[in-house]
């Protein structure tokens, strides 16, 4: 499957027009992370469907549902804007950065710098990058030029060996570990658990994937996860806010936030 994405996308390169840089606040989605409202950070996904589940929500509002979120007191959003695979549009993204002030993650699969530079100009303050989609020199030349231009990256991984592999090039601000396996679509919470200690301590470590109770919280953050990248659970609950309030088990927002 992720083969037949990044074909997709190389497609899509090919005939991507340049969207015009729109002027939007920014926010630090690292600082969000680090200073986040509970204990453990929340990056709240908006995801109206998958290549694993199919669609996940049928009465899609992207702003409506980044606005839930902001309310619920997410740390930050992520977006997916993949078409074909997500039913996801860059338009979403630019949507949300207009009425919700959080950091905003671009989910997409960005494998060349002309993604780099749409993803800044559609308002985006970060975006993902995957080891295994570029050769890793690469996927680094991404990240420096993402930063160039302002935007952060969560440099996500799945198996140990590409942890390996890209901490032998750079160690990233903030690492996820994605414990879906985008081949299988299985996904296991042990994928944190065994590549928790491997994460080096100046990282910030997000969890992904596969996070649906408060009991999924506690485990990955016993395992020393700072924060959670959660999408499905939180799309599937009755109103984003009493998602994340349900996933969090009623812990209270930080007084300060
Ligand atoms: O979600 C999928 O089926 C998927 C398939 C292939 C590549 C990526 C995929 N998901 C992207 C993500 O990483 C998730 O949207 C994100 O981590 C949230 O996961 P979840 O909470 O399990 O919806």
């Amino acid at each position: 499957m992720l083969e037949k994405i990044l074909e997709t996308k190389r497609e899509e390169i090919e005939q991507l027009i340049m969207p015009e840089y729109t002027e939007v606040p920014h926010f630090s989605l690292y600082k969000a992370l680090n200073n986040s409202n509970r204990s453990t950070g929340l990056i709240a996904e908006v995801k109206k469907a998958s290549p694993s589940k199919g669609i996940i929500c049928e009465d899609f509002n992207p702003v409506e549902i980044a606005k839930g979120y902001e309310k619920g007191g997410a740390d930050a959003i992520s977006v997916l804007t993949d078409v074909t695979y997500f039913k996801g549009h860059r338009d979403y993204l630019s949507a949300i950065k207009k009425e919700v002030h959080l950091p905003v993650m671009r989910k997409d699969f960005i494998i060349d710098k002309k993604q780099v530079e749409e993803t800044r100009n559609i308002g985006a303050d970060a975006m993902l990058l995957i080891v295994g989609t570029v050769p890793i020199k690469e996927l680094k030349e991404l990240y420096d030029y993402a930063y160039s231009i302002g935007l952060e990256c969560l440099v996500e991984v799945h198996a140990k060996e590409e942890l390996e592999e890209l901490l032998s090039c750079f160690a990233p601000k903030i690492i996820g570990v994605n414990n879906r396996n985008l081949k299988t679509f299985e996904t296991s919470l042990t994928q944190t658990e065994d590549m928790a200690t491997l994460i080096p301590e100046g990282s910030l470590f997000v969890s992904e994937s596969g996070i649906h109770t408060s009991d999924d919280i506690k485990r990955v953050k016993k395992a020393g996860a700072a924060g959670v990248l959660v999408g499905e659970s939180l799309m599937r609950a009755e109103s984003p806010e009493k998602g994340i309030a349900t996933l969090f088990g009623g812990e209270a927002i930080a007084a300060s936030s």
